[in-house]
């Protein structure tokens, strides 16, 4: 066996409080062997001064978008998919979403983001990333049938069930993965009814968009004569291991339903917030008992890849969306941050606890900006940044060690995704 020793620090404990201990880990296993003081361990990490925290979980991204960050903003959904961001996609290579999603993972590290749930093309290409890289992650091709013939529509379906297939377990059992439909208005309901069923059959969760905008609710309304999430139900989209991303326009039947069912909700209040797409009635979601995490969505309607800044927005909008100050407290974020996301997507993390697997963030807590130090779960919520992150541990691998990334050479990621994003534009313009 060899260890590993986070010495120092304060630990944030699944109850919400925090204390005074180390952390000795099982860098074998990657598995929490102990909480307590005066551990001799193989290796050592310094975290005196500092908060160690769950690693953070992205429940929702399209982690190779960081090639398309800035390429088009100030517009709503529909405009900014179909103007911009899909034709921008179509001369996306592989190489290009190895190099974007290369990048992103950095960004991940840097943040204390030690898992995510991502939905894109090329996903042999990103699951390549992701084990160099050392994350955990749930993967999934996404699939779009509007605009494609019958036997288009089902070869991208068919994708999307091959790729679950043959990546779940990979990465020594990091990555595993979900049948990913776009969204219920840009997948046929044929398409739906007829590889939904396969996906469950083989144990396959599903992922896809749901209620983000008005403009995806109403066609839903108009063609099946229920609300959106009543049809995903019909066609069996609402099961416990499934999650939607976003979940802005929901109606009290269908709050109630994702709690029902145990379906996860991934909350986006950057995204919400850039495209206009309206605000998400998390503490309905929350009081009603459904299980909700946090997601960044993609690079180019964020702009960035921060989870600590998804908390603040988080707590942020979550108060003006309820009209009220108390709601969506920081104790609820750092929850959603943490457990609410890993449960959500379905990841074994979440939690600093003895027999867990060891997925921590390393705070620095010796900044102005934290100081000084009544609250550390609501400087974790309103005041901590990404650039606080001193270390990042996932799955008992050091992947960022006093801010320098282990598992992927910095310099080298950021000038080549430099260079393929300059290349996409030039093969868009
Ligand atoms: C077919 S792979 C996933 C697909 O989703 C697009 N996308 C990025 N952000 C959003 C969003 O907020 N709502 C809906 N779709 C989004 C991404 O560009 C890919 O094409
Ligand atoms: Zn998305």
């Amino acid at each position: 066996m060899t260890t590993l020793a986070i010495v120092g620090g304060d630990c944030l404990r699944p109850d919400g409080t925090v204390e005074r201990a180390d952390v000795l880990i099982d860098k074998s296993t990657g598995e929490i062997l102990e909480i307590g003081e005066d551990f001799s361990a193989d290796e050592t990490l310094e975290a005196t001064d500092c908060l160690v925290t769950p690693g953070f979980v992205n429940g929702h991204t399209h982690v190779a978008m960081t090639l398309l960050r800035g390429y088009a903003d100030d517009k709503p959904l529909d405009a900014w998919l179909s103007e911009d961001i899909w034709p921008a996609e179509a001369a996306l290579s592989a190489e290009d979403v190895r190099a974007g999603t290369e990048l992103g993972l950095l960004e991940f590290i840097k943040g204390g983001v030690t898992g995510f749930a991502d939905m894109y093309f090329e996903v042999s290409e990103i699951a390549a990333a992701v084990e160099e890289a050392g994350l955990r992650a749930r993967l999934g091709h996404g699939i779009v049938t509007v605009g494609k013939d019958e036997a288009d529509a089902r070869a991208d379906a068919q994708e999307s069930l091959d790729v679950a297939r043959e990546f779940d377990g990979a990465a020594d059992g990091r990555i595993s993965t979900a049948f990913m439909p776009h969204s219920l208005t840009t997948v046929s309901q044929e398409i739906l009814e007829e590889f939904v069923p396969k996906a469950r059959a083989d144990g396959i969760p599903v992922h896809y968009h749901a209620n983000e905008t008005t403009d995806e609710v109403h066609p839903v309304v108009e063609a099946q004569g229920v609300r959106p999430l009543e049809y995903a139900d019909d066609v069996g989209m609402l099961e416990p291991d499934d999650f939607v991303a976003h979940g802005v326009h929901l109606n009290e039947r269908e709050i109630e339903l994702l709690a029902e069912t145990g379906t996860g909700v991934i909350h986006c209040p950057a995204s919400n917030m850039k495209l206009a797409s309206g605000m998400a009635p998390i503490q309905e979601l929350l009081d009603a008992g459904a299980t909700v995490g946090l997601g960044t969505d993609g690079a180019a309607s964020n702009n960035d890849l921060s989870m600590l800044d998804e908390a603040r927005d988080a707590a942020m909008l979550g108060k003006l969306a309820a009209n009220d100050a108390s709601a969506v407290p920081a104790e609820a974020v750092v929850e959603m941050l943490t457990r609410g996301s890993a449960d959500a997507i379905g990841l074994e993390s979440g939690r600093l606890e003895v027999g867990g697997v060891a997925d921590l963030a390393v705070i620095d807590l010796e900044a102005p900006h934290l100081t000084p130090r009544h609250d550390l779960v609501s400087h974790l919520t309103y005041a901590a940044a990404a650039s606080d992150v001193r270390h990042t541990i996932c799955d008992g691998q050091v992947l960022m060690r006093d801010r320098v990334v282990q598992t992927l050479d910095e310099a080298a990621v950021r000038r080549r995704a430099t260079e393929h994003a300059a290349a996409v534009l030039e093969r868009v313009a």
